[in-house]
């Protein structure tokens, strides 16, 4: 397994509301190296946004954070998301829900992929203009398309656009949130297989959040399961299949319908979050919180009936 280029340890979410304070990532643990694909997957409000813009230092003034981003082993976080900054973009880019409606009508969409490289001094001028040939090439757009306006794109081709965009100044990860909803599945085919060949071909550590499982697949070799702001369980998507280790990615992967809802998030629990809804809880998951802990060499699940639940005898 490659190294991990991208390590979350223990990140942490508040946000401050007139109305409390909501713990929305409580102490997330994901991994990813380069060259690799791992998904976010959950039900909605589990945190998968959240986590994405807090690794972006985007999260709006109301959020606090805390814990680790390490980016080949440097805490990009080490002084708060002020200094998530200076690697904003140039190491770590993120393709937006809804990536594809961002672009200004204004300006043609070669300018716009040109911008980020400005602010950035990555590249100017002729310089730029033939980055940004290249990168629209890369995202498989003729290059002449550049002096185009967005409107004259289709959506799957803003999206393409909108992929360029957040490789123009060559980060070495690249966060994407639910980068194919709103398109058809034909296009959504292709923009995933975009995003699988970007992976391999210029070894970028890909994190994929959806709520849609089979578009993981198609991206990510892994998949980090979260469930109320935590990581339940971590595995390859074959594993999530065939031997989940945790009650809730086993329903999940199953495809049947979990009764109940997640937790309120204003709220703290002594237990285990999932232990309400769960059909094999005992009275230990509802008093201790069951840590991410190893079940085999490359799957980690917070169940404390992990190991039995796996082996299929609970
Ligand atoms: N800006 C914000 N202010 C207050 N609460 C927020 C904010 N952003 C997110 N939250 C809360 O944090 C929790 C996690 O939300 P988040 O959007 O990260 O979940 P998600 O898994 O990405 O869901 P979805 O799939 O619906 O996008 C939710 O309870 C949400 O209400």
């Amino acid at each position: 397994m490659s190294a991990p280029l991208l390590e979350v340890r223990d990140l942490h979410v508040w946000f401050d509301l007139p109305q409390g304070r909501v713990h929305a990532l409580r102490g997330l643990d994901v991994t990813v190296g380069a060259g690799e694909g791992l998904g976010l997957v959950g039900e909605s409000g589990c945190g998968k946004t959240t986590a994405i813009l807090a690794m972006m230092g985007l999260l709006p003034p109301s959020a606090t954070v805390a814990g680790q981003v390490l980016l080949n082993g440097e805490n990009i976080l080490a002084k708060g998301e002020a200094s998530v900054r200076r690697h904003r973009w140039t190491d770590l880019a993120m393709v937006f829900q809804g990536a594809m409606n961002a672009f200004s009508p204004v300006a043609t969409v070669g300018a716009q992929i040109a911008e980020p490289m400005r602010l950035h001094r990555v590249a100017e001028g002729k310089q730029a203009t033939a980055r940004v040939r290249e990168l629209l090439e890369l995202v498989g757009i003729h290059p002449d398309k550049a002096s185009r306006y967005p409107h004259e794109f289709s959506g799957g081709m803003r999206q393409r656009a909108a992929i360029a965009m957040a490789l123009a100044c060559e980060p070495k990860v690249l966060l994407a949130d639910e980068p194919t909803t709103a398109l058809d599945v034909i296009v959504q085919a292709q923009v995933l297989d975009l995003l699988d060949r970007l992976r391999t071909e210029l070894g970028l550590a890909v994190v994929l959040v959806t709520h849609d499982l089979p578009v993981v697949g198609r991206v990510c070799g892994r998949a980090a399961v979260m469930y109320a702001g935590r990581v339940a369980e971590n595995a390859d998507i074959g594993d999530l299949h065939l031997r989940p280790g945790h009650p809730y990615s086993r329903a999940l992967f199953s495809g049947g319908a979990i009764p109940g809802a997640p937790p309120r998030l204003d709220e703290e629990w002594p237990g285990c979050a999932f232990a309400p809804r769960c059909e094999h809880a005992r009275d230990r998951c509802h008093t201790e919180a069951p840590r991410l802990v190893p079940l085999g060499a490359r799957q980690s699940s917070a169940c404390h009936l992990a190991a039995s639940i796996a082996g299929g005898t609970a």
